[in-house]
């Protein structure tokens, strides 16, 4: 997809209609394209309300245009922009229009980020931060991706590679100059040392427990329990939308429903599954089989149970932090038997800001399973609700590392830089090798920073890295 002499374009804006959309250009083709649909040539850089007309001469519409000439444009080269009325009609006759145009074409997603990084105006990294920045759907998520489309995590790397740089090129000195007026063996003496202050600064970097990436994903919190228990209307009334069907039969959800939550700035992912029991149809099996292996690999797991009946969480098989849920407490509460509806015990486990046990992930051994234990809560009447909200958000805080601005988020860069500290860790551990071969295993660990920005081969990484992107961007 290396058809760079191609103009391509899209539709840069959102779903139509819309009050205004925005479609793009870019590429050598980009100015012919403005003559061909309004004649008059706008300024360059200032927005201009033109005529376009299609082939015939009839008016698509009257829209602003744009001029942005290359190579100080966002992909480098020359680019246009038309911004017209937002309905379906006026964007299909403009794309038309350009389609028919010589040596322009439809542009692929991510192409126009594509050709910016092509140019050298963004690196890989930044290149990524766009991506996340355009998917962002919370604040925390929105801030993460400012700063690396920003350049945070290249910078970083950048300045990594230049130290391995740096080191080699001592390596070399004393390789090509050994004895001269220095100590014999000094300088690589102080590579090697820099390279272990380098290591545990990369070892610092990748011991952020992932949560630049869980960041990216959501926090996911999976609801468990026996059928009937009130999960589906728990996620309901914590989504504020009939997410999920509520029945009074026991058995009614099967598949997973997932609905997508800002809490605080932070994205949390709820899970509605279907209620855990052994006496089942074929169907209703596979949902149990589906609701265990998500709250496996779940963040949080919430096991609800009514206020009424005894608690029998059953542990996810991971570590997963589980947090005991009374629900339907509305319906117990004022019974002179009802030690559920009280004040749960406000010690921490560790992991959230309040614990309602019984052990999650094994951050406590002892199980206190009883009725008089877990947050109770009510979807009919709200009660219970603020303080479950409040303790997920106090985890996914912790989990997505609020206010910690991680480096690294994406697995690719994980790998990168796992690369780079196995480098240098070979480099200096084989003490007794030659310098040659550990020169050449701080070359690797130089290498595989690289592949950050993309300094180094990348060109393998290209269409899954840009084909994820949006079309139009
Ligand atoms: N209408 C519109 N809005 C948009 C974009 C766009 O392409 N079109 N963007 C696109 O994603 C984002 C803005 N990003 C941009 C990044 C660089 C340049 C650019 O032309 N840079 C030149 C000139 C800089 C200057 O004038 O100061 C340069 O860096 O040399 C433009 C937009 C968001 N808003
Ligand atoms: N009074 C009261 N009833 C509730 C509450 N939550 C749920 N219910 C009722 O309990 C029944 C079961 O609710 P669901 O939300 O479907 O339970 P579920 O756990 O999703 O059930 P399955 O999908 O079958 O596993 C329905 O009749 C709900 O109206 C509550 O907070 N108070
Ligand atoms: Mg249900």
């Amino acid at each position: 997809m290396s058809r760079r002499d191609e103009t391509i374009f899209a539709l840069s804006s959102g779903a139509l209609p819309s009050g205004v959309a925005v479609v793009r250009l870019s590429g050598p083709e980009s100015g012919a394209a403005v003559t061909a649909l309004v004649g008059q040539w706008p300024e360059p850089r200032r927005a201009a309300l033109r005529t376009l007309r299609a082939g015939d001469g009839s008016v698509i519409d009257r829209g602003l245009v744009l001029w942005l000439p290359g190579p100080a444009s966002f992909t480098g080269e020359d680019m246009a922009e038309f911004q017209v009325h937002g309905g379906p009609a006026v964007v299909a006759a403009l794309l038309a229009r350009l389609a028919d145009l010589p040596r322009l074409r439809a542009a692929e997603p991510g192409e126009f980020t594509r050709r910016a990084f092509l140019a050298g105006r963004i690196d890989l990294a930044e290149a990524e931060g766009l991506a996340d920045l355009v998917a962002a759907e919370t604040e925390a998520q929105r801030r993460q991706a400012i700063r690396q489309s920003g350049g945070a995590l290249s910078r970083q790397a950048e300045a990594w590679r230049t130290r391995i740089v740096t080191m080699r090129a001592l390596i070399e000195a004393e390789l090509d100059f050994p004895d001269e007026d220095d100590v014999p063996g000094s300088v690589s003496d102080a590579v090697w040392s820099e390279a272990a202050a380098l290591l545990a600064e990369i070892e610092t970097a990748l011991a952020d427990a992932g949560r630049g990436e869980r960041l990216r994903r959501g926090y996911e919190v999976v609801l468990t329990g026996p059928p009937n228990a009130g999960k589906s209307s728990l996620l309901n009334a914590l989504a504020r939308r009939d997410a999920a069907i509520v029945t009074e039969e026991p058995g009614t959800t099967r598949d997973l429903i997932e609905v997508r939550l800002d809490l605080d700035g932070l994205p949390v992912i709820l899970v509605d599954s279907a209620g855990l029991r052994d006496a089942a149809g074929r169907v209703e099996q596979e949902g149990i089989r589906r609701a265990r292996e998500r709250a496996a690999a779940a963040d949080l797991v919430l096991w609800l149970s009514p206020a009424d009946a005894p608690v029998e969480p059953e542990r996810p098989a991971s570590g997963v932090p589980l947090l005991v849920l009374r629900t339907k407490c509305d319906l117990t509460a004022g019974r002179p038997d009802d030690r559920s509806a009280g004040v749960p015990p406000a010690e921490g486990d560790g992991s959230g800001a309040l614990g309602w046990g019984p052990a999650g992930g094994g951050d406590r051994g002892g199980d206190r399973a009883g009725a008089g234990m877990g947050l109770p809560v009510s979807a009919a009447t709200g009660e219970g609700l603020d303080r479950l909200r409040a303790e997920i958000v106090a985890r996914a805080g912790v989990a997505l590392g609020r206010g910690e601005d991680p480096l690294i988020t994406r697995a690719r860069h994980r790998e990168a830089l796992t690369a780079a500290a196995d480098g240098l860790r070979r480099a200096l551990s084989f003490d007794t090798l030659p310098l040659e071969l550990r020169a050449e295993d701080l070359r690797a660990a130089g290498d595989a920073i690289g592949r950050i920005t993309g300094r180094v081969g990348v060109e393998d990484l290209l269409d899954v890295i840009f084909g994820q992107f949006c079309i139009g961007k």
